[in-house]
């Protein structure tokens, strides 16, 4: 399946410029999203019909070993400054997906490129300009935040990591004001904070390189439904202000739906449907996009309204806060 960039999404809110000092803006020369720049925003993410197997455990001596494909020729084009969701079920490569996408793991074939290099063919070890240019934000707070750390800690570790050690002090406390926690928390550690508040510094450590990509997996589904929206709204707002492009892996459809312009949904390794978000909500092609739309009953129910040619008008437009329906 080919998913083309120039998505047709409708530009984002206004940029609110509110990036702290001492922090990049995006890629510094492109236009933010939402500007009027003529350029052309260009290509953050190529995948070419990229697959990953995996060789399951040999259950009979006589058998050879199974192999899983766990993503099936996915190629896909994410523009910088998109934000482009993955959806699908538990089991249909969404996980795997990402790690490539972030060289945590090499595919078996095919080919991936960010900001224009590959990164399909290098090692871990000579991708260390990818982790300045990239970064993730985890599932679930409490476990990718080391325990033993202070927050000032957590924050600096990958300036750290690549050698910064200048200035880190003030940085931290910038980017913890910027993610809405105060300066005096910096001294606290992980377990002395809410989910939400975790998943904040999650944000805040993410940022401290000045990174073009943020990647989010499933980054509020392990947080209370009450404060889910608030980190929806956060993760908005940040990547708005830094021209970020965001890649954001959900099962949850109403929580793409709030932060995405363009979704992927994966079955069985495979980008089975790719477009729009609103487009893909109002009429979707596959018959597994619309099995999962099905299973959001009332978020289904609320778009049958709508028409293509709402869509056309730009009427239609995000559903309810996923904080009331996730
Ligand atoms: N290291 C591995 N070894 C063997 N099989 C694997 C490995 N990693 C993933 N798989 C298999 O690949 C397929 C896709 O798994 P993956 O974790 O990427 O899916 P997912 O959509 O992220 O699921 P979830 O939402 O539950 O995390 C599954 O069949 C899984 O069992």
């Amino acid at each position: 399946m080919t998913a083309e960039t120039g998505s047709g999404a409708e530009p984002r809110r206004g940029s609110t410029g509110a990036e702290p000092p001492g922090v990049r803006t995006g890629s510094g020369a492109e236009p933010r999203r939402g500007s009027t720049g003529a350029e052309p925003p260009g290509v953050a993410i190529e995948l070419r019909e990229v697959c990953r197997d995996f060789r399951r455990r040999r259950t009979s001596l006589t058998q050879p070993a199974p192999v899983v494909r766990a993503v099936k020729d996915v190629t896909a084009t994410i523009g910088r400054g998109e934000r482009f969701g993955i959806v699908g079920e538990s089991g249909s490569g969404k996980s795997t997906l990402l790690r490539l996408l972030c060289g945590l793991d090499q595919p078996t074939s095919g080919e991936l490129l960010v900001e224009g290099r590959p990164i399909h063919d290098q090692p871990a070890r000579r991708l260390g300009w990818l982790r300045q240019r990239l970064q993730l934000v985890f599932q679930d707070p409490m476990s990718s935040l080391d325990p033993r750390m202070r927050v000032r800690d957590i924050v600096a570790e990958p300036l750290v990591a690549q050698g910064r050690h200048e200035g880190n002090r003030e940085r931290v406390v910038e980017l913890l004001e910027r993610v809405g926690l105060s300066a005096d928390v910096a001294d606290r550690y992980p377990h002395q904070f809410s989910g939400g508040q975790r998943q904040r510094i999650s944000v805040a450590r993410a940022l401290a390189p000045g990174p073009d990509i943020l990647v989010a997996d499933e980054p509020v589904s392990a947080l209370d439904v009450s404060v889910r929206a608030q980190v929806l709204n956060l993760i908005d707002e940040v990547v708005e202000a830094f021209g970020l492009t965001l890649v954001f892996v959900s099962h949850d459809l109403s929580v793409v739906r709030h932060v995405c312009d363009r979704v992927a949904v994966m079955q069985r390794g495979e980008l089975v449907e790719v477009a729009p978000t609103e487009q893909l909500f109002a009429a979707p092609e596959h018959p597994y996009t619309r099995s999962l739309l099905a299973a959001v009953p009332d978020l289904h129910q609320a778009l049958a309204g709508r028409t293509a040619q709402d869509l056309a008008a730009g009427v239609a437009r995000r559903g309810p806060e996923p904080g009331g329906t996730a």
